[in-house]
């Protein structure tokens, strides 16, 4: 195929919020699965989280002590086991020994807790206000209360209350796969940089960054700088989002765009106006594949990941854009004239504070940095950015 840098040249940027939305809309959200629970961590709830019973289902001692009826002093009858399922109901001046979770006997009116009883015999002696220290049937949630809607991401707390109402499995949409591929010939993988040889910066980050975004990520796959290599590649590799480093900007060796034509893919966004990064592209193949052009200089490449293949993953996982936070910047921060500015930043009490090291081709500053300010383009300085998360999928703050 013909390579025509004369029209690469000619690429139109689009502004940086632009591009985030055009990859989220690009993504197919995901098919909903029912899932058992060890394998639904990670997943977004495809229907609602529905209770099928009452929590608790039935009364419960919210302490150990001793269940009690009416008012004190109480004669002690015996002891409820935790695992007991209908314990004998009290009569009035009655107290039965009982443990934290244990069920509660008919006619309870209160738990007096065991540090605050006073036991001679069978008399017990203790503060008896009622309704004290019982869990009611009921009160957490009742039959068919919704817990949680459709696109709630399922967490170890999710999973964990999904299992309190009673259920094995969940609807949820999977979590979608990423193939991450480094292109370079000059790229070493241990061991320094030096003459003619450059250490790979981007693949120790992209395994990580694919993970907390929410996507299921294989081993990195290196390749030389060929376009035939990259051609085979991408048609062989079996994943709904593919990442590709290098390769993306009008060079001689910069094989990505030539080889997007060749493959006949769709270009979505073609060039971002934002520094770094600018140079990052998505395209569709033909089978609805995705392949995210991450340019080479690794502070771009990650800027890049985390505008548009952070947006792409959310649509896939079926969700909604990640909304980004404000915050001041007290001491002022220098727009682009032109481009969105990602600006790694310290957060203080007071606001962001930029922390430098931020070229395209150094990590220093994002490495250090709690968050990316997002400074939008114009003619000064800005008191007021947004932020977006170096370290999750989710907003900042
Ligand atoms: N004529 C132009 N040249 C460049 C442009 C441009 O628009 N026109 N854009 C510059 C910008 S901005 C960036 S970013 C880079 C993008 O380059 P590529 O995506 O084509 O990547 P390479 O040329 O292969 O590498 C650029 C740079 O980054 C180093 N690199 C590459 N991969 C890695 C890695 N995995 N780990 C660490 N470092 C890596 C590579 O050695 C180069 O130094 O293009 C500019 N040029
Ligand atoms: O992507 Mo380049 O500046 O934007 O390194």
């Amino acid at each position: 195929m013909e390579d025509r840098p004369e029209l690469r040249a000619r690429r139109v940027l689009v502004a940086w919020d632009v591009a985030r939305g055009l990859a989220h809309a690009a993504a197919r959200p995901g098919t909903p699965v029912s899932r058992g629970l060890d394998a639904a961590d990670g997943c977004v709830l495809g229907t609602p989280l529905v209770s099928p019973g009452a929590v608790p289902p039935v009364d419960r001692a919210a302490m150990d002590g001793y269940a009690v009826r009416g008012a004190g002093p109480w004669r002690v009858i015996g002891h409820v086991e935790a695992g007991a399922a209908s314990p004998v109901a009290l009569l009035d001046g009655q107290a039965i020994g009982i443990v934290t979770g244990a069920t509660v006997p008919a006619g309870a009116t209160s738990v007096v807790r065991s540090e605050e009883s006073a036991v001679a015999g069978d008399r017990l002696d203790g503060p008896s206000d009622d309704g004290r220290h019982i869990r009611r049937a009921g009160e957490e949630c009742k039959p068919g209360d919704q817990l949680l809607p459709a696109g709630v991401v399922v967490d170890p707390a999710v999973l964990g209350l999904a299992a309190t109402v009673g259920l094995n499995r969940l609807t949820v949409i999977p979590q979608p796969t990423v193939a991450a591929l480094v292109t370079g010939d000059e790229l070493v993988h241990r061991g320094p940089s030096g003459p003619g040889r450059v250490r790979d910066a981007i693949g120790p980050m992209l395994p990580g960054l694919i993970s907390r975004a929410g996507a299921l990520v294989g081993p990195v796959r290196h390749l030389a700088d060929s376009r035939e290599d990259l051609i085979r590649v991408l048609r062989e590799t079996d994943a709904e989002l593919i990442l590709v480093s290098g390769s993306s900007a009008a060079g001689p060796a910069d094989h990505l765009r030539p080889t997007l034509e060749a493959l006949g893919a769709e270009l979505i966004v073609d060039g971002v106006a934002c520094g770094p990064g600018h140079p990052q592209a998505l395209a569709r193949l033909a089978d609805g594949r995705l392949v995210l052009g991450l340019p080479g200089n690794p502070f771009a490449a990650l800027v890049a990941f985390l505008t548009l293949g952070v947006a792409a993953i959310a649509r896939m996982r079926g969700l909604v854009l990640p909304r980004l936070a404000q915050i001041a910047v007290p001491g002022g921060v220098a727009c682009h004239p032109t481009n969105t500015r990602l600006v790694p930043v310290r957060l203080t009490p007071t606001g962001a504070v930029p922390i430098g090291h931020g070229g395209s081709a150094m990590l220093r500053g994002p490495a250090a940095a709690d968050a990316l300010a997002v400074v939008a383009p114009g003619p000064a300085e800005a008191i007021a950015a947004r932020l977006l998360s170096l370290r999750s999928s989710h907003s900042c703050l």
